[in-house]
């Protein structure tokens, strides 16, 4: 089909785009939905949801009527016979959100039904069935989970090896969990989360000898005394540390580190801070690269192997890492 013709409509709850085959009357088609789910049946379900249509006046205090197959109904309805990818927000109720509400972006679902039924009003309402793309990582249902394990419906959590790794010193329990082996957690471990060692390392954005932006790092012989980064830096987390020390490698992480600088006691420190690269649903393990050392060889000229078998499972998953 060659598209000769393309804008976007923005409605409540459903948008859709109209597109214009050569030759061929206008169409539209949803591109996503926003599942306020808060109609009969728009329920509970992680891999499906029914979706009701749009107008009829059904919730606004005014003279219901039956819906009409048009705009975004239509739109649904020609996806339907389409099949293309509709992305699909699913709202909830959370009385911790300001609103009351939060809405999760949950990918892409496909239509697979649609009926006419008699709504509340007794007039008509379109219903349409949408079912969850397959392979795609949960983000609704890792919500769903959460409050099942809150509500203690799911206990114990499959893996728990403690139910708080912090002995209290974070405001919430933090869980050790493996779900993957046997392996039943560091033997010896303190979790602390203020900083163990707090030399200060003066760091700027440039060079003081050579003016480059290395942030002293490309000559550091040239150092003077108080620019004094040890070089290779070697943070090691086995005894002591904070959650960030439990974070696994994967070769598709969710997470990026960034040394950053913050001032401690008027004095610059440096910090290990971890960044969101994607969106990252409730309940995802955090990942970063771990990288490849320098030491390690070259497989095929242009991939570094690592030296410690990677079981990420990512589908990019380069074999090794570290
Ligand atoms: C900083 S620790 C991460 C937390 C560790 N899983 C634990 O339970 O203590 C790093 C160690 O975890 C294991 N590890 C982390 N990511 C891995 C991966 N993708 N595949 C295999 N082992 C991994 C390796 O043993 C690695 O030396």
């Amino acid at each position: 089909m060659c598209l000769v013709g393309l804008h976007m409509q923005t409605m409540a709850g459903i948008d859709y785009i109209t597109s214009k085959a050569a030759g061929a009357d206008e169409e539209p088609l949803a591109t996503s939905i926003v599942s306020a789910g808060r109609y009969d049946g728009e329920a509970q379900d992680p891999e499906s949801l029914i979706y009701s249509g749009q107008g009829g006046n059904a919730d606004k205090n005014k003279q219901a009527s039956d819906q009409k197959l048009e705009r975004g109904n239509l739109a649904l309805e020609r996806s339907l016979r389409k099949g293309n990818g509709v992305r699909v927000i699913r709202g909830e109720e959370d009385p911790a959100s300001k609103t009351g509400k939060i809405y999760i972006y949950d990918g892409l679902y496909t239509i697979s039904e649609s009926w006419v039924e008699k709504g509340k009003s007794g007039c008509n309402t379109f219903k349409y069935r949408l079912v969850r793309v397959p392979g795609q990582p949960p983000a609704f249902g890792f919500w769903k989970a959460v409050h099942k394990w809150k509500e203690g419906l799911m206990t114990p959590r499959r893996g728990l090896i403690l139910p708080d790794i912090t002995s209290g010193v974070e405001s919430k329990p933090v869980s050790l969990v493996n779900d993957f082996d046997d392996e039943k957690g560091p033997s010896y471990f303190t979790y602390i989360s203020t900083l163990k060692h707090t030399e200060a390392f003066r760091i700027t954005q440039q060079h003081p000898a050579t003016g480059c932006s290395c942030r002293g790092l490309c000559a550091p012989d040239e150092l003077p005394e108080e620019f004094n980064l040890p070089a290779p830096l070697l943070i090691s987390a086995k005894n002591f540390g904070n959650v960030a020390r439990f974070m696994n490698h994967s070769c598709s992480p969710n997470v990026l580190w960034q040394p950053v600088i913050c001032e401690g006691n008027g004095e610059p420190v440096v910090h290990i801070a971890f960044f969101a690269i994607r969106h990252i649903p409730p309940m995802a393990e955090l990942t970063y690269d771990y990288g490849v050392s320098l030491t390690s060889e070259a497989r095929d000229g242009s991939l570094l192997h690592g030296k410690r078998q990677c079981n990420c499972g990512s589908v990019k998953c380069r074999g090794s890492f570290g």
